[in-house]
């Protein structure tokens, strides 16, 4: 065991960042003040699960979001792992390194904070009322950010195994092991933090801001959560789920003003978009979906694409294609004429770029919100919808920057079809075989 712990590691202590000690709540008060999320639960109980998630969903509404996970500090503290016995309670070299690594993550998540970072994630067990009482001195008192719990608390045997199957044996602690010698391993690990796991309760931690979620949502308790930030990660981790289903998202078929190269507008569907519409209910019937549900927005090409699904449809204005203003049934050879200062400073900034009268990809982000929500409540969807929207979703679920979304590929006639798998989602791009004009405008080379 010896050789595999570095013997410069420093006495367990929680020296910190020599700062001034702010007035306490002196910045806490503040409405954007800084928040750390820390997780709590018991290994395989989803806590990276929700953190990258969670992650994803903040960065996407604008919200500036990292995840700081004690997983990769302990591993770049040691040498390749072993076994189970690291995390046994009397292992007091190993307990030294671990309390070594949750400092530097803290110190970490502190500087991050401090340079402009809005919320740190750490991803933990954080699974004793001590450990949860050292991050509260150091984030709160010490730093005056705001901390909120939250525990994730699964009794369901199956839902415990499909994690340890889906991203325990396969992480890089197992990469010299066999499943079944992982599964064991991870069993023991599991243990050994049970011996001592103390779960949030308000009677013991009074002033600690919380929510426990139990069995993935089945059930939530919230205590003390206060503010906007907080609000929102409530809602989003009620909302969320892990059921298996698809989501398949597509543009309407090619459009009498995609022929002529105009923007925006209410036109029908080309005669080829007809094809696709057609081509489009024949590959959903073979797809034989259960309990499919089917979005467009309001506009008619996205509506006649559907015209040939069997299963319900509803319309949101909200799928509606971004709104061009005095650019509306343009070409974009006729904005460079007409509108020379919009269209180049279009290019330098596509995400915040707002049409005059119209909406940017940002106004669009913040208009899909409730939509995201709702895809996230349901099954298996297929969204019917428009290029600049697509490329807002799509940026959601493949956790895209708001750099790379205006730019995304999200061709006429191709049906992209997104499976979550462990704390991602597959992609295939399913064109289907009907010829469309190309609608997409590279980033130009010096705009
Ligand atoms: O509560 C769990 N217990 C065991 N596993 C879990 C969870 C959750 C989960 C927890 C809370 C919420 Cl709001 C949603 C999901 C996700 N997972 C998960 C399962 C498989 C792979 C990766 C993660």
């Amino acid at each position: 065991m010896a050789d595999s712990i570095q013997n410069n590691h420093q006495p367990a202590g929680w020296k910190f960042l020599n700062k001034e000690t702010y007035e306490i709540g002196e910045r806490a008060n503040y409405v954007n003040s800084p928040h750390v999320i820390a997780m709590v639960g018991l290994p395989a109980r989803g806590k990276t699960y929700i953190s990258k998630k969670l992650s994803r969903y903040l960065n996407w509404i604008g919200i500036n979001t990292k995840v700081f996970n004690l997983g990769e500090y302990r591993r770049h503290a040691t040498a390749a792992y072993k076994s189970h016995d690291f995390f046994r309670q009397d292992n007091t070299e190993a307990m030294a390194i671990r309390q070594q690594c949750a400092v530097e993550a803290l110190q970490d998540v502190c500087q991050w904070l401090e340079k402009g970072g809005e919320v740190a994630v750490f991803d933990a067990t954080n699974s004793t009322k001590d450990r949860r009482n050292v991050i509260q001195n150091i984030v709160v008192d010490r730093m005056g950010f705001k901390l909120f719990f939250v525990e994730s608390i699964c009794d369901d045997p199956s839902i415990i195994e499909q994690n340890i199957m889906e991203v325990k044996v396969s992480s890089p602690d197992y990469t010299n092991m066999n499943k079944d010698a992982a599964l064991t391993d991870f069993l023991k690990r599991i243990e050994h933090y049970q011996e001592r796991y103390q779960p949030l309760d308000e009677e013991q931690e009074k002033n600690v801001a919380f929510m426990k979620i139990y069995n993935t949502g089945e059930k939530v308790v919230v205590h003390k959560h206060e503010g906007h930030v907080q609000a929102r990660i409530v809602y989003y981790l009620m909302n969320i789920h892990i059921t298996p289903r698809t989501i398949y998202l597509t543009r309407h078929g090619e459009s009498e003003q995609n022929l002529q190269g105009r923007i925006g507008g209410d036109s029908n569907l080309s005669a080829r978009g007809v094809q696709y519409a057609n081509a489009l209910a024949n590959y959903i019937k073979a797809q034989n979906i259960e309990g499919l549900r089917v979005w467009t927005s309001w506009l008619k090409r996205t509506i006649q694409t559907v015209a040939g699904v069997p299963a319900p449809q509803e319309r949101w204005k909200a799928l509606n294609e971004i709104d061009a203003g005095i650019c509306e049934e343009m070409t974009y050879e006729e904005i460079k004429e007409k509108y020379p200062e919009d269209f180049k400073a279009r290019d330098q900034n596509k995400f915040a770029y707002r049409y005059p009268r119209g909406e940017s990809y940002e106004d669009l982000v913040a208009r899909l919100e409730p939509v995201i929500m709702e895809l996230e409540r349901q099954g298996n969807v297929l969204v019917v919808s428009h290029q600049a929207v697509l490329r807002c979703l799509l940026a959601y679920f493949l956790d895209n920057s708001a750099d790379e979304l205006p730019y995304l590929r999200v061709p006429l006639h191709t049906v992209i079809k997104l499976t979550p798998v462990a704390y991602g989602c597959r992609v295939e791009h399913i064109k289907l075989p009907i010829d469309a004009v190309d609608t997409h405008r590279g980033k130009p080379k010096n705009p």
